[in-house]
């Protein structure tokens, strides 16, 4: 017996939820949305109203103690089901955790490294797994290496292009300007600034392409998601995969390993 499976991703900036026919990974997907975390009290009889129950719930939240319990008001509100969140650990389906701390780790990323994985292992059956860049463009931006083994080697933090933005404005007199467009040679402030902060991303990511391919000795399939992945994906060089539903992937992957557990 399946019954519908909810998955919550609460960001800096949203909540995204995806309700899903059951809890497995290619479930068929019923109903979607994002909610900016001031109107989180408006989903049990807004956008949530005529949902069908879910059986069960998994999220991850990466947005302090009192944002998630405002989500669990929500839930409990309008569901019988319990709230459950993912925690990171050592390890879990098929991702090896090398923080120094594994628990330190933010939620989002470790569940968007666990729906890479799945979706690498997915796209290439029967062959050898190759390492992986996985890239989180949210209200920060996260760049993810993991090895053939599904070890989490590394990651590196960035400010996403909004905090980019409003530090600038903040730490200078003359940077007020609207959002420009991504040039190669900007001649004007407001192409500088929304250039120079999609080039600092697109940077680092491949440096960390790099860094993966010189330690792994192979070429990393390379997955990005996240609010403003969209943004990116037309400057990144090489192939990189805009996977919108990598961290809700994710969720599936781990609701499923531990309904089979
Ligand atoms: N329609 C949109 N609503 C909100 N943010 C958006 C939208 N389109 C692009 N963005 C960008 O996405 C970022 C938020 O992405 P999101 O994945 O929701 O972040 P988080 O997971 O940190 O909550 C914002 O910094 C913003 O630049
Ligand atoms: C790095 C993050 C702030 C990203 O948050 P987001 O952009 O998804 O809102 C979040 O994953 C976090 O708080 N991580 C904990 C620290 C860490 O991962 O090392
Ligand atoms: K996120």
């Amino acid at each position: 017996m399946s019954s519908p499976f909810l998955a919550i991703d609460i960001g800096n900036t949203r909540l995204k939820w995806a309700l899903y026919d059951s809890a497995r990974p290619g479930a068929a997907l019923q109903a979607q949305g994002a909610e900016f975390l001031d109107h989180i009290e408006r989903l049990a009889d807004g956008p949530w109203a005529d949902l069908p129950s879910p059986g069960s719930m998994l999220g991850c939240v990466v947005a302090g103690d009192a944002v998630r319990r405002r989500a669990e008001e929500q839930i409990v509100e309008r569901f019988d089901c319990t709230p459950r969140w993912v925690m990171p650990s050592a390890g879990e389906a098929g991702i090896v955790n090398g923080y120094d701390h594994p628990t330190r780790l933010g939620a989002d990323r470790f569940v968007a490294m666990i729906g890479a994985r799945h979706r690498m292992l997915a796209e290439r059956p029967g062959q050898p797994p190759r390492p992986m860049v996985v890239v989180l463009i949210g209200t920060a931006v996260t760049v993810e290496a993991i090895d053939t083994e599904g070890k989490f080697l590394g990651g590196l933090i960035l400010p996403g292009h909004g905090i980019m933005l409003r530090a600038l404005e903040s730490g200078t007199a003359g940077l007020h300007v609207p959002t420009g467009e991504v040039r190669e040679f900007p001649t004007n402030t407001s192409d500088a600034l929304t250039s120079g902060g999609t080039y600092a991303i697109a940077g680092a990511v491949e440096r960390m392409v790099q860094h993966v391919r010189s330690h792994c000795g192979m070429e990393p399939a390379c997955y990005m998601t996240g609010g403003a992945g969209w943004k990116m994906a037309p400057v990144m060089n090489g192939h990189f995969e805009l996977v919108e539903s990598l961290i809700m992937d994710g969720l599936l992957v781990i609701a499923r390993e531990r309904a089979a557990a």
